[in-house]
């Protein structure tokens, strides 16, 4: 996608000069140092950097999980740092999607229930068609049935994604979602995730620490000691893997 197509899409989420601080006098840790940025509605957004750059930090606070020291953020009209806990906890349910290295699938529970259950925490109606969808896209519909163990890592993250999309969300949040994964797998869940970006025009954010996987994504983010200091759209693996390493220290 070219770069001036991303820049003319509304914001699905918007970021403006946030911070995040741990712990506070001499053993302040800035995690975030004033990170302003737009994910534009359907688009493919990867985050890296070093380890302990603000990645995770990010994301929590990009998804409502977490609270910014100061900045807002936004995810469309809404202010999700203006909002009481309560209407902050319904709106993550309702509006964001999350996608998370260890899966947190429920192990009592079957595929579909999985699937199912952030409807039937909203008290909310599944829409068939686009379960049928989701499901289909994913390659779920003959595991339906099976429980969290009977499935492979790949088929589980698969899981995963289609509870994050059930509830139709404004974004999705991946963090590390091919990190436990072999080869194959990582491969089918990227295509998965770029395929529910451009078919079904999902903003998808994701984490990760994998050149080759930031690829597949519309526009990089390089994250450094808490701030953004470099963005690249439609990057090769290659291109992408030279960047982190001269952030790297050294
Ligand atoms: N709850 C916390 N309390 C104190 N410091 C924290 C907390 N969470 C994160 N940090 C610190 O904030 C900084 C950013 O952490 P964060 O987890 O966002 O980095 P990351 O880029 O996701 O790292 P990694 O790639 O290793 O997962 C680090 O210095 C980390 O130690």
């Amino acid at each position: 996608m070219p770069p001036s197509d991303l820049t003319d899409r509304p914001a699905a989420a918007r970021l403006v000069n946030v911070t995040r601080r741990y712990g506070r006098g001499d053993g302040t840790v800035h995690a975030l140092r004033g990170v302003s940025l737009t994910l534009p509605v359907g688009s493919f957004t990867a985050v890296m950097g070093p380890s302990g750059s603000g990645k995770s930090t990010f994301l929590r606070c990009a998804s409502g999980l977490d609270r910014p020291s100061s900045g807002t953020v936004h995810l469309g009209d809404t202010e999700l740092t203006a909002l009481r806990e309560r209407r902050l906890t319904l709106l993550r349910r309702e509006r964001i999607g999350f996608v998370f290295q260890s899966f947190n699938l429920v192990p009592s529970l079957t595929a579909r229930e999985n699937i199912l259950l952030p409807l039937r925490l909203a008290g909310r109606r599944p829409d068939r068609a686009w379960l049928r969808d989701i499901v289909e896209r994913t390659g779920l519909t003959d595991r339906l049935r099976h429980r969290p163990a009977e499935l492979s890592g790949g088929q589980r993250q698969r899981v995963a994604l289609a509870r994050a999309l059930v509830t139709r969300p404004d974004v999705v949040f991946a963090d590390e979602p091919t990190g436990a994964l072999d080869l194959a797998a990582r491969q089918a869940v990227l295509g998965l995730l770029r395929e529910v970006v451009d078919a079904m025009g999902q903003t998808v954010v994701m984490v990760t620490h994998d050149p080759v996987a930031a690829a597949h994504a519309d526009r990089v983010l390089f994250l450094a000691d808490g701030s953004v200091v470099d963005v690249m759209d439609a990057a090769s693996a290659e291109r992408i893997a030279d960047r982190v390493h001269r952030l790297e220290p050294r």
